[in-house]
């Protein structure tokens, strides 16, 4: 486009772009000047400028009555096919089978292919079988048939690129499937909906191929009228005038559209603003002086369970509740996605999933959240096997990677929706949203639509949406991997501080290693669809179950070979293990715990060369050429700290009390 875009090109470009424009709209703009000629003579330009044919129209009763009639078949067939079209497209959507989808959604499209006058001339056969020609129903009903391929394609198309977090959002929110549908789905589909209606409102009005065949004798729609006015009279001047009213009715309603969009992009522009300087004024955020307290107290009592959640058997304190994972099996085809999950969280623990990408972390979470079920197992909440409860009645909150807030409400509706479904009294749930909100430092936002929020303010409203009901326990896909750095490690603080000040059962998913530690009372390491092993952070570090944990989680030098009693033999050498073993064995030797040139160094200790050092402020990081291969060893710096030269040479020791030995 660069290259076409200069010089003469740029030149025929505009003379092509011009001429289609020209061509396109002349016939159509000409008929206005036209409609404001006197006499029945076409003239272009008019020579003397009249209103005779709009008086004309006025005064001739048949033009109203054949307008009220196309009027009324091309709103009934806008309501027929905007219901029908938009049920088939969200019910194509859920169908499982993807041959039956498929083969369901080229029905729904056919009219689209087949020729009008094929699909009129079957309708007249009909309709004139069982005498329904000439009424205002059929022939809306026959629209609507041809219309429905316009009506499906765009809301089928809106739901596909709907996130489908918003719906499961829905659900963890206590939301059964009708309330998500009327109040979640159809709205997020509106756009989609209301572009279809428009067109299937205009195709009717203006449809004149159907209207000629199943309209009898004596119904004479608009377009019907005005073409048997033009091939029986020949051209009535009354026809400019007719034509020109509906130019001036589309282009009223452009208008009027174009005002609306452009109010609405200033207001978002306005409030995004304030957004942006709010944040910064905002409390608790990084680039402030030191942070007050993490989380405002609220005055007076903390709500109960008993005041939010009476459909719910409530705990005897505001706690979280623990989960069982009893040998918990998801598949994806033959593929264990999650392989017998067997472990216990307490009541009021901050567990996190930490695993690389694709080691089965969501899908544990999917599973707990009730948007799949096992394939095996058992899955325990507090006392109850909830592995086949649906998810809106498990009572779990789930704060999700992409926040799920809904678009079209206001921060207040969204942290009110979870009250809302569970038929809180309006009272209530004013004060259980002020509550939330106030948690999460947003009590001033509760007006605002979410578009005009920023990442964080989003990340702390989907927070206090899931906090709101007081769940039995809350799960965080990757919550913060939205975040800049600084607000990131703020909102872990955030979040760690709000989870012991509510008790609240968290299991909270991420592949940062570094947030897992800074966040959790135990952590549990996934790869390839097992649980490896949950500890505290301090046990994962020191008494890593396997290399793959040793390796995962910190840095960590691992050597492989065969114990015999105290030793591990490996490439002809030997090396201390710091407990008794016999078979393949790993050592594990973390970087920090290596010591360099020990004037004690024992007869093992075995020579290595530096080939990178970096000073990493508080860490210096060396890389070492070793007889086993590279080694990485790290020192806490001080002021004095120097950086060693690549190439130097080092004694390489350590105290074997100090490394790990694993069977893998
Ligand atoms: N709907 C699905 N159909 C088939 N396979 C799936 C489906 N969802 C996930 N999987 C597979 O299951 C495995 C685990 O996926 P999952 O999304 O749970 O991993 P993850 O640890 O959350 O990864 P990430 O950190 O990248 O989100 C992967 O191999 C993935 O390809």
């Amino acid at each position: 486009m660069e290259l076409l875009a200069k010089g003469w090109s740029l030149t025929a470009l505009k003379v092509y772009g011009w001429a289609v424009l020209f061509l396109l709209a002349a016939p159509v703009l000409l008929l206005v000047p036209i409609s404001f000629g006197q006499g029945q003579a076409i003239t272009f330009p008019p020579k003397t400028l009249s209103f005779e044919w709009y008086t004309e129209l006025v005064d001739d009763p048949r033009w109203g009555r054949t307008a009220w009639l196309s009027l009324q078949v091309a709103a009934l067939a806008t309501v027929i096919a905007t219901l029908i079209g938009t049920a088939a497209a969200i019910g194509i959507a859920r169908v499982a089978n993807p041959k039956l989808a498929k083969v369901l959604k080229m029905f729904f499209i056919a009219p689209m292919i087949v020729p009008l006058m094929v699909i009129g001339v079957g309708l007249y056969i009909v309709f004139a079988k069982l005498n329904l020609l000439g009424a205002v129903w059929p022939l809306a009903f026959a629209h609507a048939i041809v219309v429905l391929p316009f009506v499906v394609m765009p809301v089928m198309s809106r739901l596909t690129s709907l996130d489908p977090a918003f719906e499961r959002a829905s659900a963890s929110l206590g939301a059964g499937q009708w309330w998500t549908l009327v109040f979640v789905t159809l709205p997020l589909l509106a756009p989609a909906i209301i572009a279809a209606a428009v067109f299937a409102f205009v195709f009717s009005f203006d449809e004149v191929v159907l209207a000629q065949l199943l309209a009898g004798p004596r119904f004479e729609t608009l377009p019907r009228k005005i073409y048997e006015s033009l091939t029986q009279d020949g051209l009535d001047k009354t026809i400019t005038s007719i034509a020109s009213l509906q130019l001036y009715l589309v282009l009223a309603g452009l208008g009027l559209h174009a005002v609306w969009r452009r109010r609405n992009l200033r207001h978002k522009a306005r409030s995004l603003s304030a957004a942006a300087s709010a944040e910064k004024l905002q409390p608790g955020l990084t680039d402030q002086p030191p942070a007050p307290p993490a989380l405002v107290p609220l005055p007076g009592k903390a709500p109960s369970m008993k005041d939010v959640s009476s459909l719910f058997p409530a705990p005897a304190q505001n706690r979280g509740f623990g989960i069982q994972f009893q040998r918990l099996t998801k598949f994806y085809g033959d593929k264990a996605a999650v392989e017998e999950a067997d472990f216990t969280v307490q009541p009021g623990e901050f567990v996190t999933i930490l695993g690389p990408s694709g080691s089965g972390k969501t899908t544990l979470l999917m599973l707990i959240a009730g948007f799949i079920s096992p394939d095996a197992g058992r899955l325990v909440l507090g006392d109850r096997d909830i592995s086949r409860v649906p998810p809106h009645q498990r009572d779990i909150g789930v704060v999700f990677q992409s926040y799920a807030l809904f678009p079209h409400m206001t921060v207040a509706q969204n942290v009110a929706y979870p009250l809302r479904a569970r038929g809180i009294a309006r009272a209530e749930q004013e004060r259980l949203v002020k509550w939330a909100l106030d948690r999460v430092h947003m009590g001033q936002y509760a007006d605002r639509r979410i578009p005009q929020l920023s990442g964080g303010q989003q990340q702390r409203i989907a927070l206090a949406r899931a906090i709101a009901f007081s769940p039995r326990a809350l799960l965080m896909d990757e919550p913060l991997s939205a975040l800049d750095r600084n607000l990131r490690v703020e909102m872990q603080r955030e979040i760690r501080s709000l989870q012991r000040e509510l008790g609240q059962t968290v299991i909270f998913v991420t592949h940062d290693q570094d947030e897992a530690l800074n966040m959790s009372d135990r952590v549990a390491v996934m790869n390839d669809g097992r649980i490896q092993q949950v500890a505290t952070p301090k046990d994962l570090y020191l008494s890593p179950i396997n290399s793959f944990v040793a390796d995962f989680f910190g840095e960590s030098n691992l050597f492989r070979g065969v114990a015999h009693a105290d030793t591990l033999s490996l490439g002809g050498a030997s090396l201390p293990l710091p407990t008794r073993r016999t078979g393949a064995a790993v050592l594990c030797v973390r970087p920090e715990v290596v010591r360099l040139d020990d004037p004690l160094a024992p007869d093992w200790a075995f020579d290595g060369v530096v080939t990178d050092a970096r000073f990493l402020g508080s860490l210096l990081r060396m890389e070492f050429a070793t007889g086993f291969g590279s080694m990485v060893v790290t020192r806490q710096t001080d002021g004095l700290s120097s950086v060693p030269e690549v190439g130097d040479h080092r004694k390489i020791s350590w105290v074997p009390g100090m490394s790990h030995v694993m069977a893998t």
